[in-house]
């Protein structure tokens, strides 16, 4: 099933930096910002002008860049945060408010109706001030849908040109997902942002469910970063997408596995080896049945073309390979062997990378081709 292009708003300077512990230095947030739009990314959501005026001029350093991208900045849903991010240099203002009862009355100590009105308020203001205003729904995946539907119908008569569906605290899987954008969709032609946390590891899930459902935008981040478990990973919603739901999102997947590396270096958090499209180790294969296949034709075992990341599939002897795996290894290193040798050579093989937690590399290989020849020669 086709479905329309989907914005991606990438959140890596703003809720990915929010990770517990991370924080880019003021390069660190021009290099990722330029290779995040170089890589056609089309929009960016970099920084809270709240935080102060360092971050106002870290913000304005990346407007300065002139990337093609457009800029977001995070405010508050009040007027002091509004005023702050004037002159910052983005092109959309996101006012953010929690929207469910517990945030509502627990948080911020209002009621329903004080939301409303700031809503109608703070946005015709932004208007009024020349802003293009979005709104940000804080924890509406908790919220009351009428109570939601009201914030989005006052948003848009008040100016705005999105509202931002936060699924805040990830407790959403993509049935509910749909059903939530859905039901927005059906009262609002407003443009629909899903902003879905990795809690439950249904972000990336979340973020499909609501583009079918009729989200225009997605917030993504880098390697996932972000709050706790972090946001829907831009890697994983770009492939998705792309695979998926035959949807072209404009982001050059080959920039991913640089772009991804970039951001590990810069958070100090290592990307697993299993991570989805970046992970160091996800077109590795040892297992002899899948080595076999994958050397009959690639796409015995290929969901992904590694190509189109610029990456190719490794291929690593181990505890599980079969004669397969052992004779295509030894012919990379310019050795022949037939079937029986390479079965003589599997449990020295299965020995080294179980004692070494690691495949065996070409001297070791070679080493053990001789100890073979020699063994073969025994009586
Ligand atoms: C779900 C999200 O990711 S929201 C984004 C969260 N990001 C961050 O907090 C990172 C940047 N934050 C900061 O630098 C600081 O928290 C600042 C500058 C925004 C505010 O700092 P402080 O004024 O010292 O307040 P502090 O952080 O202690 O508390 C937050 C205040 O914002 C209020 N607040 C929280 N969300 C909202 C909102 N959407 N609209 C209006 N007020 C809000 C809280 O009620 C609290 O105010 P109170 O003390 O009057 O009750
Ligand atoms: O912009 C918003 O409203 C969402 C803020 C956020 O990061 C979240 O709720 O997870």
């Amino acid at each position: 099933m086709d479905t329309p292009p989907v914005c991606i708003n990438d959140t890596t300077l703003r809720d990915g930096e929010q990770t517990a512990g991370v924080a880019f230095t003021p390069e660190e947030r021009l290099t990722i910002a330029r290779a995040l739009a170089q890589a056609g990314v089309p929009e960016l959501e970099v920084g809270i002008p709240a935080m102060g005026e360092r971050e106002r001029e870290n913000i304005r350093a990346i407007a300065a860049l002139g990337l093609p991208a457009r800029l977001m900045v995070w405010c508050r849903l009040n007027e002091a945060d509004l005023r702050g991010a004037l002159g910052c240099g983005a092109d959309i203002i996101h006012l953010a408010t929690p929207v469910s009862d517990q945030q509502i009355a627990h948080k911020l100590g209002k009621d329903r109706a004080w939301v409303l009105a700031e809503v109608r308020r703070v946005v015709r203001l932004g208007r009024e001030w020349g802003a293009t205003v979005s709104v940000g729904g804080e924890d509406a995946s908790r919220a009351d849908p009428d109570f939601l539907c009201a914030v989005l119908e006052t948003a848009q008569a008040a100016g705005a040109v999105r509202f931002r569906y936060a699924d805040t605290l990830g407790v959403l899987d993509p049935f509910a997902t749909d059903a939530a954008i859905r039901r927005l969709r059906a009262v609002s032609d407003l443009d629909l942002e899903m902003h879905a946390h990795d809690d439950l590891g249904l972000a990336t899930a979340n973020t499909l469910a609501a583009v079918r459902a009729g989200a225009t935008h997605i917030s993504t981040t880098v390697n996932g970063l972000g709050e706790r478990a972090g946001n829907a990973p831009l890697e994983e919603a770009v492939m998705a997408l792309r695979h998926l739901h035959v949807c072209d999102t404009g982001v050059d997947p080959r920039a991913l596995p640089r772009i991804s590396a970039l951001v590990a270096a810069a958070s100090g958090r290592p990307v697993a080896a299993n991570k989805p499209i970046v992970g160091g180790g996800v077109f590795t294969h040892e297992a002899g049945i899948h080595v076999d296949g994958l050397l009959k034709n690639p796409r015995n075992y290929q969901s992904i073309d590694p190509a189109e990341l610029g990456r190719s599939h490794t291929l690593v002897l181990g505890k599980h390979s079969g004669t397969g795996g052992v004779i295509n290894a030894y012919r990379a290193l310019g050795e022949e062997i037939d079937e029986v040798r390479a079965r003589r050579l599997l449990p020295a093989i299965r020995d080294y990378a179980t004692r070494h937690k690691s495949p065996p590399g070409p001297s070791t290989l070679q080493r053990l081709l001789r100890g073979s020849a020699v063994d073969a020669c025994q009586p």
